[in-house]
């Protein structure tokens, strides 16, 4: 594989050592610190000014750097690179501030790397439990942990524990529409931020449906579950400064402190939720509950208290990282291309006729009623959300971490002589993939069809493009919510499109829209989504 930048050398480490008290007096304390301070601060604009803190070092046409590329473009950028200049190259080594990735290029490479269980069974993402007790979910366990929690969701998760989910989603997409009908001015119109409105309903159902709380996030704008993950997303300098660390020195990242009280606000509601159902000896259908189960009868209790919180929290955030901005993405769409709108509004009201001829007199209303039958009719629905999730992968990238020293050949690589190191990540740039005309044709144009007569290899005459297609990732860690994120984001598609009209306004966003920079491998909007939600006349 070859090598696209130089490597660096290990940066020096900062030792402190401890005073004992008394032994000086204070002026000299605050010299020495002082000093240190200054000395944490020379390195840190050192490192920034050598750019060590960006994953990749060389510079695009136009002299852009890709340090200020959101990392899902940036990885385009080096993937275009390395097609260009070889044509057959599985992969590319790519620097990593002090460390090496592998960016995977050749799609056959892509699927034997992450399906090898064995050879790189996890991710390796970097995590210190002490100072961010939050990170021991699924997403970020390692091999040793991670089959029991994984057994454990894929049990609430089943197609039939997913169905009895109906009747909750139908609420909360009721209350959706309630609250995008209470902002509506009197000519029948509200012009809305989609993508904070959706984190909320987002919200509200993921409490309902997996922990049986009601967050009341679409009622309540500021309540605590929204603002949690909200502040879990906003690129504060404490943020900015440890992702950087992160990439450049990661032990000494791993030891600063997350700031704010989100761990003890999931901690606190964890052990009340437990609290509650124990003393009120009430069971729930849930997640929460199925991990308490996990806990109490299983053979590792510890290990199971441990990712409670944790896994809590990171669902609500999925919801909010992945969920929420695929039905924005979807939206922003059907706002810019009115014929798709149209034929996806002909769909809903076809099924809806068909319900209110079935309904009781007193059920008959105008709303349409997501059931898991009417969902199960809803074809050109399936597409347009193809579609988004091709266009817009929320993860933007897949992750893998070699457990064992090997050669690349046994990876498709002819080239005998590289050795992939024990612990070297993997990274398979989706959005590239997905943008990869090779795969789709004319990438850029949002077009649901392509996935219409899927069984026919797509829109080329190749079946590879469902081979590079993977908004849900690959192998044994894909995404283990999969059909519990589509049955949300069908329904709140089906909230919206069904009884509004989706229109541009003055402050919509462009296509494609400017995303954000410094999230890592998940894909967001850089700002809000203003759209323009109008009562369709039925
Ligand atoms: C449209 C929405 C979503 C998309 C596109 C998505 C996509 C993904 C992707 C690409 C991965 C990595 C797969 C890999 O590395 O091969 C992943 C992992 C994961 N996702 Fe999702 N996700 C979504 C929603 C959710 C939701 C709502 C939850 C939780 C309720 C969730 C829970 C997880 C977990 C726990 C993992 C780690 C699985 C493991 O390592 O075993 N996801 N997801």
């Amino acid at each position: 594989m070859d090598n696209f930048t130089v490597g660096y050398g290990r940066g020096s480490e900062i030792n402190a050592t401890l005073y004992a008290a008394g032994q000086y007096h204070s002026d000299e304390m605050w010299t020495t610190s002082t000093l240190l301070l200054v000395a944490v601060l020379c390195l840190y604009a050192v490192l920034l000014r050598l750019n060590l803190g960006s994953t990749f070092r060389f510079h695009l046409p136009g002299r852009q750097s890709l340090q200020e590329l959101p990392e899902a473009l940036a990885l385009q950028a080096v993937y275009l690179r390395a097609r260009e200049s070889e044509k057959t190259t599985p992969g590319i080594r790519v620097g990593a501030g002090l460390r090496w990735e592998t960016l995977l290029v050749d799609l056959n490479v892509i699927h034997r790397v992450c399906t090898d269980n064995i050879t790189f069974p996890d991710r390796g993402l970097p995590k210190n439990e002490r100072t961010n007790p939050l990170s021991a979910h699924l997403f970020s366990l390692d091999e040793k942990r991670w089959r029991a929690v994984r057994d454990v969701m894929s049990r609430v998760l089943t197609p039939a524990k997913l169905k009895s989910l109906f009747s909750l989603h139908a609420r909360t997409s009721q209350d959706l529409r309630c609250s995008v009908r209470g902002e509506m001015n009197s000519e029948g119109f509200a012009d809305v931020d989609v993508k904070e409105l959706m984190e909320r309903f987002v919200t509200d159902d993921m409490g309902r449906t997996l922990f049986s709380v009601d967050c009341d996030a679409l009622r309540r704008p500021g309540n605590p579950f929204h603002s949690h993950c909200a502040q879990s997303f906003t690129n504060s300098w404490w943020r900015q400064l440890r992702q950087r660390l992160l990439r450049v020195w990661p032990s000494l990242a791993l030891r600063i402190p997350h700031r704010g009280s989100t761990a003890q606000f999931f901690q606190k509601m964890v052990e009340d939720l437990r609290w509650n159902r124990g003393h009120c000896q009430k069971t729930q259908a849930d997640l929460l509950e199925a991990m308490f189960v996990a806990e109490s009868s299983g053979g590792c209790p510890a290990l199971m208290r441990s990712v409670e919180a944790p896994q809590m929290f990171a669902s609500f955030r999925a919801g909010f990282e992945a969920t929420a901005p695929t039905i924005t993405f979807a939206l922003l769409e059907l706002a810019h291309n009115p014929n798709v709108q149209r034929r996806l509004q002909q769909e809903l009201d076809t099924i809806r006729l068909l319900q209110q001829e079935v309904a009781d007199d007193e059920d008959n209303t105008d709303d349409l009623q997501v059931t898991a039958d009417a969902l199960a009719h809803m074809e050109y629905l399936d597409c347009v959300i193809k579609e988004t999730l091709r266009k817009y992968p929320p993860n933007a990238s897949l992750v893998r971490r070699s457990s064992k020293p090997c050669f690349a050949s046994e990876f498709g690589d002819s080239r005998t002589t590289v050795i992939i190191e024990e612990g070297e990540r993997f990274v398979v740039p989706v959005y590239a993939l997905h943008h990869d005309r090779r795969w789709f044709s004319d990438p850029e144009r949002f077009d649901p069809d392509r996935f219409r007569h899927q069984q026919d290899g797509g829109c080329t005459p190749s079946n590879n493009n469902q081979k590079a297609y993977m908004p849900f990732g690959i192998g044994r860690r894909h995404c283990v919510a999969r059909r519990y994120a589509l049955q949300q984001v069908k329904v709140g598609l089906v909230a919206i499109c069904s009884t509004f009209e989706v229109e541009l306004c003055s402050k919509s966003p462009p296509i494609p829209p400017p995303f954000l920079a410094g999230r890592g491998i998940v894909l967001a909007l850089r700002n809000e989504c203003y759209l323009r939600l109008r009562l369709r006349n039925l």
